[in-house]
């Protein structure tokens, strides 16, 4: 396990720009040294703000997009077309603009006509990661995995006392009764989370200082899903000022 670091800037406009820059390096070095990067893109306030300012930055033309696989750690349940959706919000935030290649792009299974449920689109996607894996193990090495962190200290869709949570038998799990809506989900498990080689959270403003504070001051799992999570080479903690306001 990784000790974990804490990159911190003054709000959440200048995080993202950091973020985005960090991003683009270590995708450069990542293709440089495998020919292809595999990155992990979270949904919610921060995924976004990320995306964002990587389609502002004057950098994005280093990365090779097509040799990017993009992957997502969780997905809300929904049809393709709803908003809610991580899948859409990313490919509006920029992901429609780049030139990706069409089957390196990995979104989770939609809510589509009642054709599958959360619970075979959970396995799909578990196939769909063993597919890319190397010998020997279910996931891609993933070079950069991104979290959101959420006000109850959720990560991806893994939530404080969720049976979700203890879930260390597949991959991708379907999750229900989320308590923050939608109620039904698909989320990496916590050991495919704790398995790339780098584990970003990525947190800003006042109303996730408390959970910031929890996780990082080693909680159980149970109550900060966040605390359960750490990057095989590294671990970083974005914060902005207000994220980092409780932190001793
Ligand atoms: O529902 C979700 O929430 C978390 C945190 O989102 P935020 O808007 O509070 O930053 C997000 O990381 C996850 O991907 C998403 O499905």
């Amino acid at each position: 396990m990784s000790e974990s670091e804490v990159v911190r800037k003054a709000d959440k406009h200048a995080l993202a720009v950091a973020l985005a820059d960090r991003l683009i390096d270590e995708v450069v070095a990542a293709q440089r040294a495998r020919g292809a990067a595999h990155v992990v893109l979270t949904g919610g306030s921060m995924g976004t703000a990320l995306l964002e300012a990587l389609g502002a930055s004057d950098r994005l033309d280093e990365i090779d997009w097509s040799a990017v696989e993009l992957w997502w750690g969780d997905e809300r349940f929904v049809p393709p077309d709803d908003a809610d959706r991580n899948e859409l919000q990313a490919r509006q935030a920029l992901l429609d603009r780049l030139p990706l290649d069409p089957s390196r792009l990995h979104p989770m299974a939609a809510l589509e006509d009642d054709e599958l449920d959360a619970e075979a689109g959970a396995r799909q996607y578990a196939d769909q990661l063993a597919s890319a894996a190397p010998d020997g193990s279910d996931v891609p090495a993933f070079d950069v995995l991104m979290l959101g962190v959420g006000p109850d200290a959720h990560v991806a869709s893994l939530f404080p006392g969720h049976p979700a949570l203890d879930v260390a038998d597949t991959s991708v799990v379907a999750v229900h009764d989320s308590p923050k809506p939608p109620p039904d989900r698909i989320s990496m498990t916590l050991p495919t989370l704790r398995s790339a080689r780098q584990v970003w959270f990525m947190v800003a403003g006042p109303d996730k200082a408390e959970a910031v504070a929890r996780a990082r001051g080693g909680t159980d799992v149970h109550d900060a899903p966040a605390a359960g999570v750490s990057g095989a080479d590294r671990t970083i903690w974005w914060l902005d000022d207000a994220a980092a306001a409780q932190l001793t």
